[in-house]
């Protein structure tokens, strides 16, 4: 399939997108027209950069409010596509994206329509240009892609055909169906954006929330099946408008979107698959197929002076198993199959952090190459002979994503490098899940990275208020919810009163909360303090016995039901930006305590 990408989706000047795009390998780009209004280079120069770097300019976008008008208004339009034509000859291409009118149409009579597509028609033709008319879901008459490819069949011009764009159909809700029955010869262009489901005029929520394929609430797979089986084989371009896209590392975002749009062929070629109504004319990208995840491997943590971390695992129940054997600053602690990896050498700005995870998956070299030809970067880790090679890619906020393969006892091959690998059987069994602070700019791409790479499937995701700001929060898991990762939009600016905000967190499995609360706080565990409010609350909402809230009030217990069951958590207080939790799930509660999210976020704010 070929990919393209409007030059309006990411920051930066058009030489700078145009070097963004190459790099991250897409075919081609659509010109957005302001891009090349506000440069200060010729079109011919900006036609010469593009063939240097290998894209081809795919489209000229967006000529506005050209038909529906009187003929005197019609007069002046068609003198303003003509310049229009004539710069894009400049350019180098031969199709222009010609959007529905939505300003200045006055005249609603389909033959009027099509006779003034015919004319712009042959003016275009004169140029070499090909006219692809695109009806935007807030068009004044035409808003609806049948309608346009009506009046394009109407107009019956070789030189004029639709562009169709994902956005304007499903944000309306029009039937998709009927896409199929579309003559893959009149459909000139098409553009793919996702969105997140919102109630929102039209027009806005086009123009500010458009995201990448994956990363909203659109079925895009079925928009691509009914595409494909037309037989249509031209470019698929990303035309995503997105406030924060702008102001995001161009490079980055480029690669987030060509991440998107091989996924998304992956999905298509599986709807395709299953429905078993022809298949299309279009190669479509391959990935190695996985299976997700089957459990956490272990999780690292890094920082330079990791002692306090040591103490609060010991004072969990973690046994110390020792050094790694070729490397001193790596050392491991565990309890059941929760696995805590300390690195004490890489600290960034020494401070701890979550710098790793490892993920348990059958076939670890397939799972590292799917990753890679998602454009993951590649991570390589220095090793001595004979130790177990580690795959490793990085996630987009950094963390490590590693892949092993259990071995008959159901151990990481890795377990044996280190010095003690005695199995400590506690209270903990096992981490129930693991949140990962989001930088700003990149939590859309987290999202569809830990989708697309690791087969997870993303949660709704919810606004948890906090004294610095909303925290944006999505939970991405697996089927089974073996493994659950939850990523947290950190808000801008204000963490606690030392700066710092907490939400990188380890939670592991527990049998017993109450229990091992007891113990940690008899061996002395600094846990995070829970305000009396929270208890009277609770109370007031669950109607608990007097004699269990007590308990949960004296062990800085938080709690929270489901339709499943229940759940019991504490958090230790932070070290540096990281913290531990210990959660109790009964019943098949399947949440993460989210209505205690505020007041743990509050605590953490005062201390
Ligand atoms: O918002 C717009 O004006 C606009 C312009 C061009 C497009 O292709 C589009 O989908 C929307
Ligand atoms: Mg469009």
């Amino acid at each position: 399939m070929r990919t393209s990408i409007a030059t309006v989706c990411l920051s930066g000047t058009l030489e700078e997108k145009l070097h963004a795009c190459a790099e991250a390998g897409f075919d081609g780009v659509e010109i957005f027209e302001l891009d090349l209004v506000v440069s200060p280079h010729s079109p011919e120069r900006i036609r010469d950069l593009a063939r240097h770097l290998g894209l081809t300019l795919d489209l000229y976008q967006p000529i506005r409010d050209l038909e529906g008008v009187d003929e005197a208004l019609f007069a002046q339009n068609l003198r303003r596509a003509e310049a229009k034509f004539r710069l894009m000859n400049r350019l180098g291409i031969d199709l222009a994206l010609i959007c529905s009118n939505v300003a200045t149409a006055t005249v609603n009579d389909d033959a009027v329509v099509a006779d003034q597509l015919r004319r712009l028609g042959d003016l275009a033709a004169r140029y070499g240009v090909r006219l692809a008319y695109e009806a935007l879901a807030w068009g004044k008459y035409v808003n609806d892609f049948e309608h346009s490819y009506r009046l394009v069949q109407a107009a019956d011009h070789a030189s004029v055909g639709v562009a169709l764009d994902s956005f304007h159909i499903l944000s309306r809700d029009w039937p998709v169906e009927p896409i199929e029955r579309l003559d893959p010869e009149k459909i000139f262009f098409v553009q793919l954006a996702d969105a997140p489901r919102m109630q929102l005029d039209v027009l806005s929520w086009s123009r500010h929330y458009r995201v990448f394929p994956g990363e909203g609430g659109f079925d895009l797979a079925g928009f691509m099946a009914h595409l494909l089986r037309t037989g249509y084989d031209g470019p698929v371009s990303l035309e995503i408008f997105n406030d924060t896209f702008r102001q995001a590392d161009p490079f980055r975002t480029a690669i987030d979107g060509l991440r998107s749009l091989i996924w998304l062929q992956e999905q298509a070629r599986e709807r395709l698959a299953s429905e078993q109504r022809g298949e299309g004319n279009v190669r479509l990208a391959t990935l190695p197929a996985v299976d997700e995840p089957s459990g956490f491997n272990f999780a690292e943590l890094k920082g330079t002076e990791p002692t306090r971390l040591r103490q609060m695992l010991d004072q969990l129940g973690f046994a110390d198993s020792g050094r790694h054997r070729s490397k001193p600053a790596v050392e491991l602690w565990s309890q059941g199959d929760a696995r805590v990896i300390i690195n004490a050498q890489r600290g960034a700005e020494g401070r701890l952090q979550v710098a790793g995870i490892g993920f348990d998956v059958v076939e670890p070299l397939a799972s590292c190459s799917r990753a890679l030809q998602l454009h993951a970067t590649s991570v390589q880790r220095t090793q001595q002979l004979g130790e177990e090679v580690l795959q490793v890619v990085s996630a987009p906020d950094g963390t490590e994503i590693s892949f092993a393969r259990l071995d008959d006892q159901g151990r990481p091959p890795w377990m044996v490098e280190f010095e003690h690998t005695v199995p400590n059987d506690g209270l903990i069994t096992g981490i129930d899940h693991i949140n990962l602070a989001q930088p700003w700019q990149h939590f859309d791409e987290a999202v569809l990275f830990f989708e697309s790479v690791l087969g997870l499937r993303a949660q709704p995701s919810l606004d948890i208020t906090a004294p610095m700001g909303l925290v944006r929060s999505q939970v991405v898991s697996s089927e089974d919810r073996a493994v659950r990762l939850a990523l947290n939009l950190a808000p801008l600016g204000r963490g606690d009163h030392h700066g710092r905000f907490h939400e990188q967190h380890i939670a592991f499995a527990c049998t017993d909360v109450r229990a091992l609360a007891r113990q940690a706080v008899a061996n002395g565990l600094k846990q995070l303090r829970i305000p009396d409010n929270y208890y009277d609350d609770l109370q007031s909402r669950f109607d608990l016995d007097e004699a269990f809230l007590g308990e949960l009030r004296a062990l800085n217990l938080l709690y929270d039901r489901d339709e499943h069951g229940d759940f019991l958590h504490f958090y230790t207080e932070a070290i540096d930006d990281v913290f531990l939790e210990v959660v109790e799930r009964r019943s098949g509660y399947d949440g993460y305590g989210a209505p205690n999210a505020p007041v743990r976020l509050a605590a953490q704010y005062r201390v």
